[in-house]
């Protein structure tokens, strides 16, 4: 289903960090989010993942189509990776054959035994995006997604956003590198809130 947002401004904590955003996404398409450190990427996302509201504007999405895959790769450390791909499974009513291809997906048969908590980072990183493909959620967003991916895990990601596309599905990658994906950018540098002037600053002069 297209999505959108229209004039969205975003804030962090108290600060506003995004205004006037608008884009749409159809069916089947990528949006790369890109734009320099502390732009306003991650404050996107949470916003449209809906853990923060919009200050202003609107988000024009169907109720539960977002998955979000944050920095925190939202694994139980305690449980196995084959627990933790069951444990989603069920909370999003996907299933074993949702299961089977999330590992075949990011080549996670070796680890299924393995506890979370002695995953390397890549590894916690693979089974972080395997849970993408258990929620069953048309739009995945992702947030610098191939952090600590090697290159043949960094391809594997590619090839299974490409099929959540080809199945009609759409996502918004924040991204700092080119993922080989056919995805509209969205450089958020245009949609800057203005910086705070030093008068809002109480502590500008403390650190001159
Ligand atoms: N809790 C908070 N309160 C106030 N400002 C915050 C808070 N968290 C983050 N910020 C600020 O909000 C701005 C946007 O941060 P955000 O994490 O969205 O940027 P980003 O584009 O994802 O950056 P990066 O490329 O470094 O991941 C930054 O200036 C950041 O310092």
């Amino acid at each position: 289903m297209e999505w959108g947002v229209s004039d969205l401004a975003c804030r962090r904590g108290e600060a506003l960090v995004l205004r006037g955003v608008s884009f749409r996404v159809p069916d089947g398409r990528a949006v790369a989010i890109r734009g320099p450190n502390g732009v306003g990427k991650t404050t996107l996302l949470r916003t449209l993942a809906g853990l923060a509201a919009p200050v202003a504007g609107s988000i024009d999405a169907p109720d539960e189509a977002f998955a979000y895959g944050a920095h925190a790769d939202a694994l139980k450390d305690q449980l196995t990776v084959a627990e933790n791909l069951s444990f989603w499974a069920a909370i999003f009513g996907t299933g074993a054959d949702a299961v089977s291809r999330a590992v075949q997906a990011f080549g996670l048969a070796p680890l299924l035994r393995r506890r979370a908590a002695d995953l390397s980072a890549g590894q916690r990183r693979r089974t972080g995006l395997a849970r993408m493909m258990l929620t069953g959620r048309p739009i995945w967003l992702l947030d610098e997604p191939t952090v600590s991916l090697d290159a043949e895990n960094v391809a594997r990601f590619a090839d299974a956003v490409r099929a959540h596309l080809a199945e009609g599905g759409s996502a918004a990658i924040a991204t700092h590198i080119d993922l080989g994906l056919d995805a509209d950018p969205l450089n958020l540098g245009a949609f800057a809130a203005a910086a705070p002037t030093r008068a809002d600053d109480p502590f500008a002069e403390a650190i001159e």
